[in-house]
């Protein structure tokens, strides 16, 4: 099983096997081994192949957990804000920051399959009529409304937010896993946007020439998160 698996591993070990004799192996010794090994290698492909799980339920079961790490998400920064462990403004912008990137560091969790991506997209769709029920003040969730709202208010969440969301239903569904734009506007709406808010609003005295709210470092720090983050 362990020489099956090293044979797995690398292609080429099994070449390697099958062309140099072993010191102390008689061809006659030798030649059952070569057998065994490579009807071993084959053994474990079609085990591996026979034991992984179905498409459809990987799939689910990557959707359920991203689902409750949403959930997980907004309820802690309920919490830290609640106990006044982080400042609102910054755990709307944490939660900005980590629900994209979280969502993209999930995507591996799902299949191969072609239909992977619409079980994907369930996330931020089941996100966006929460912000839709909640903004329009259907039912109420003071949890979600403080973590992701600037001023508390339930209407707030129809717009950044539900826009936030929106962008990440359109890009699952059209860009996946498959093209960098999907990755690097993902990345830049999240990571980059969410870190010139926070490093420009503590460090950003020197405003840009054309946009007063605007600092540079806020959009030198933007470029360079998002750069990185699209890099991962
Ligand atoms: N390139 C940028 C972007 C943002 N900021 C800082 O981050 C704050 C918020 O910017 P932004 O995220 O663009 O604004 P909103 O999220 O729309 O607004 P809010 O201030 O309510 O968070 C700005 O006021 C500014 O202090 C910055 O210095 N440079
Ligand atoms: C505060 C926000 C935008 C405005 O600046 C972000 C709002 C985020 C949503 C309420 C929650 C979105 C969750 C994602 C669709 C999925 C995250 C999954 C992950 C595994 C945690």
């Amino acid at each position: 099983m362990a020489a099956a698996g090293a044979a797995c591993a690398s292609p080429h070990s099994s070449l390697l096997l099958s062309r140099s004799r072993p010191h102390g192996l008689s061809p006659a010794s030798y030649m059952p081994r070569r057998l065994i090994l490579g009807v071993g290698t084959s053994a474990v492909a079609a085990l591996a192949v026979a034991t992984a799980p179905p498409a459809v339920l990987q799939d689910g079961a990557a959707t359920l957990f991203a689902t409750a790490g949403a959930y997980a998400l907004v309820r802690t920064f309920d919490v830290l804000t609640e106990r006044r462990l982080v400042e609102k403004s910054l755990s709307r912008k944490i939660v900005h920051v980590l629900s994209g990137v979280l969502f993209m560091a999930s995507w591996p969790l799902f299949s191969n399959s072609t239909e992977a991506r619409y079980f994907a997209a369930v996330v931020p769709f089941l996100n966006s009529l929460r912000l839709l029920i909640y903004g329009l003040r259907l039912y109420t969730d003071e949890a979600l409304v403080k973590s992701v709202s600037r001023e508390g208010k339930p209407e707030e969440l129809l717009r950044g937010p539900l826009y936030y969301v929106l962008v990440l239903l359109f890009s699952v569904l059209v860009f996946w896993r498959e093209s960098p734009i999907g990755v690097v506007s993902l990345s830049m709406m999240s990571g980059g946007d969410g870190f010139a808010d926070i490093v420009g609003r503590r460090y950003g005295s020197v405003k840009l020439p054309f946009n007063q709210k605007k600092s540079w470092i806020g959009s030198i720090s933007m470029f360079i998160s998002g750069f990185l983050l699209s890099s991962m």
